[in-house]
């Protein structure tokens, strides 16, 4: 059964606590702080729907995904490669994330965008890009606009509940359409031996890119339940009050 404070039907006392919470937040931050992330969060709200409304124009004039990666690689890089910031935020402790955290999650887009399918032209039509384009694009605007309202207190329940909901399918299609589009670029990889070093070198070095994307398909294994697992706590935590004590990194 949903709690109150779940259907958004929590009185007054828990909206004073709320606000309350809100003003002792700012305060913690400070000026600067937060007038920079709230710039940030809109700037990146709006960098996403930016893409959500060309992905949408694209497949209603075109009829089909093939060429929409080509059409909306330039904002996709620009904002993606724009959230290291996020590992940054964290660093300097301007967010309560762990740096460990927002390094996984923001590195390994970082990695899906410019090392894999920029590099990889012949894969940039697969299905599977659709597959992650979109679940991270509804994601990132459901993220940044959720940090947005909470930073300017005006939090609507139902953006909340998507930031704390959508996750749970949006994680999985994201992190398959990760995997497959990797999978789908080990042939080229390995004809081409790109990005790879051969021996005999004068630094005597030797690198397979093949055997990387390999490793790095295998260390979703142990590190996405990781980043399921904190959603899920700090859903738990933020929809239904919870005090979760989290584990150091
Ligand atoms: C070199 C190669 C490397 C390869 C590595 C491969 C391995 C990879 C394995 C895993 C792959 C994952 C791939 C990802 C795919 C997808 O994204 S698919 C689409 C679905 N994705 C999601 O749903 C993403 C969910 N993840 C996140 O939301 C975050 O990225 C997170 C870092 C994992 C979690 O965020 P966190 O900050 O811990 O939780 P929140 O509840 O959102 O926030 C906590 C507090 O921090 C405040 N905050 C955070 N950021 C901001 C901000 N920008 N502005 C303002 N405030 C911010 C937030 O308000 C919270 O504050 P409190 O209320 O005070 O707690």
């Amino acid at each position: 059964m949903a709690s109150s404070e779940e259907d958004g039907t929590n009185g007054g006392a828990s909206e004073a606590s709320e606000e309350r919470e809100a003003v002792g937040k700012r305060r913690r931050l400070g000026l600067l702080a937060t007038i920079w992330l709230t710039f940030y969060n809109i700037a990146m709200t709006a960098g996403w729907l930016v893409l959500a409304i060309a992905m949408v124009r694209f497949y209603m004039e075109k009829g089909t995904h093939k060429g929409l990666y080509k059409s909306i690689q330039k904002t996709l890089k620009f904002f993606q490669t724009f959230a290291l910031l996020e590992i940054v935020h964290c660093l300097i402790g301007i967010v309560p994330t762990s740096v460990l955290v927002a390094g996984v999650q923001v590195s390994s887009r970082i990695f899906m965008v410019w090392l894999v399918t920029h590099s990889i032209k012949p894969i940039q039509n697969e299905e599977s890009v659709v597959l992650f384009l979109v679940a991270w694009t509804v994601t990132e605007i459901t993220r940044y606009s959720f940090y947005t309202f909470s930073l300017l207190d005006h939090l609507p329940y139902f953006i909340k509940w998507a930031r704390y909901n959508f996750f749970i399918i949006l994680y999985p299609v994201g992190v398959a359409g990760e995997l497959l589009t990797i999978y789908a670029a080990l042939p080229y990889v390995k004809k081409t031996g790109m990005f790879s070093i051969r021996l005999p070198n004068k630094y005597n070095v030797s690198f397979d890119y093949y055997y990387f994307l390999l490793i790095t398909m295998a260390s979703y294994i142990p590190l996405f339940p990781q980043l399921y697992f904190h959603m899920l706590r700090q859903r738990r935590k933020v929809l239904h009050g919870e005090v979760i004590v989290e584990k150091d990194d």
